[in-house]
């Protein structure tokens, strides 16, 4: 393990890879074999270059969130709220949904929509329709007529609007925001690939296989959405750390997602846990298709549950370094999403046939316990008193 450490830690710059080496390592549960690590390395830095690219772009436009104001000729004006309505109806359809949890949040979109900024909202609806629609590609009611081919469409679909040609009313609205927004297209690209792997594969060797997954299809809705949000002026982070941080989260929220699934992913033929580590833990596929919770599992689980929970502390650092507008929404989708995991630790390690949820009550209290987390900052008296 330390082989492998120091292994890492002769790569210069890349901060990303030793700080999340350490997340992947330091329980000591994953840090078998130097094959993980090797690959390890390999997913990390694939990232890393994203953040890279991303805080370059940033850098260059402007830290805080770089709303552009130009004005359109008024019957854009028209086109494009229309636009955005439809988004903002098609967002409330899929109420129930996580993307962008911090307006979606799972209980109820508008409490958390509620918690930004107007213009905000709007840029969030477009991306979130852009991801919904994306995932339905693949999970949606279509999802078997999908192959690669129209997974390619949709990326040159993708492309077009980026440059300016929108196909459809929702096209309309996400190519306005990224118009207005340092927002990169790789992190839309990279999530098709994500969808293009659950076409393709139903299962991960190890944690460096479902890092890049992860990284695919939740951490970088985290791309996205930092630029929308934008750094606080009086950050002093680096754009690369808080980039870091919004991956943290995302690549947390697939974790508890994928760990809250296990029995209904089961049910398609899916695993989405590492076969290393299932085997390491003397687990094999059949024991998760029976479903059984046995000492094996419970400890298996927990070991998962301990590293999801890293991913939100590392996720932590770096909301705080977000504008203050929408810091309260971004804590409130942390620490809402984080109680699955408690939740699955309250069903006894039962992610088969019980599925983990957090209870209203529960939720609403966590609002005031994410507006203290964002206006009395990460002091430990505001993470006693607001846990
Ligand atoms: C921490 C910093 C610096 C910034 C925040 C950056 C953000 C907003 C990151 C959010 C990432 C995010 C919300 C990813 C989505 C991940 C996810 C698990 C999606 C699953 O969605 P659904 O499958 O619809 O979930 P449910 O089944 O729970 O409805």
């Amino acid at each position: 393990m330390n082989a492998h450490y120091s292994l890492l830690s002769l790569m210069p710059r890349n901060y990303c890879t030793q700080r999340r080496c350490k997340l992947s390592f330091s329980s000591g549960i994953f840090a078998n074999s130097s094959a993980v690590a090797n690959s390890l390395r390999s997913s990390e830095e694939r990232v890393y270059e994203v953040v890279l690219k991303q805080a370059a772009r940033v850098r260059k436009q402007g830290r805080e969130s770089a709303l552009d104001l130009k004005k359109p000729i008024e019957s854009d004006w028209n086109r494009l709220n229309e636009a955005y309505e439809r988004c903002r109806e098609f967002c409330a359809v899929y109420d129930n949904t996580f993307y962008l949890g911090i307006y979606t949040c799972s209980f109820s979109s508008s409490v958390c929509t509620l918690l930004m900024m107007p213009e905000l909202r709007r840029a969030f609806w477009a991306i979130s329709v852009w991801c919904r629609r994306t995932d339905d590609l693949v999970d949606g009611p279509n999802a078997t007529y999908i192959t690669p081919k129209d997974l390619e469409r949709w990326e040159k679909r993708l492309t077009d609007l980026f440059e300016g040609r929108p196909s459809d009313v929702y096209d309309v609205a996400l190519s306005d925001t990224v118009s207005r927004y340092p927002i990169d297209i790789q992190p839309f690209k990279d999530m098709i690939e994500g969808m293009t792997l659950d076409l393709t594969k139903s299962r991960y060797e190890n944690f460096d296989e479902l890092y890049l997954y992860c990284y695919y299809v939740a951490g970088t809705v985290g791309f996205m959405s930092v630029p929308v949000i934008g750094i606080a002026p009086e950050s002093k982070a680096s754009i690369e750390s808080v980039y870091n941080a919004a991956l943290a989260l995302g690549i947390a929220n697939q974790l508890t997602n994928i760990l809250r699934d296990v029995g209904e992913d089961a049910s398609r033929g899916r695993i989405y846990l590492p076969q290393d580590e299932l085997a390491g833990a003397g687990l094999s596929d059949d024991d998760i298709f029976h479903g059984k919770v046995t000492d094996k599992w419970r400890s298996f689980m927990k070991g998962q549950i301990k590293r999801a929970r890293m991913f939100y502390d590392e996720a932590e650092k770096g909301v705080s370094e977000l504008n203050l507008t929408s810091r309260w929404a971004v804590w409130a989708s942390l620490l809402l999403y984080r109680q699955i995991l408690d939740a699955i630790e309250a069903n006894d390690y039962n992610n088969f046939t019980k599925r983990a949820y957090v209870p209203k009550a529960k939720k609403l209290l966590s609002l005031p316990a994410a507006y203290g987390r964002a206006f009395m900052g990460n002091s430990m008296l505001a993470k006693l008193i607001m846990r």
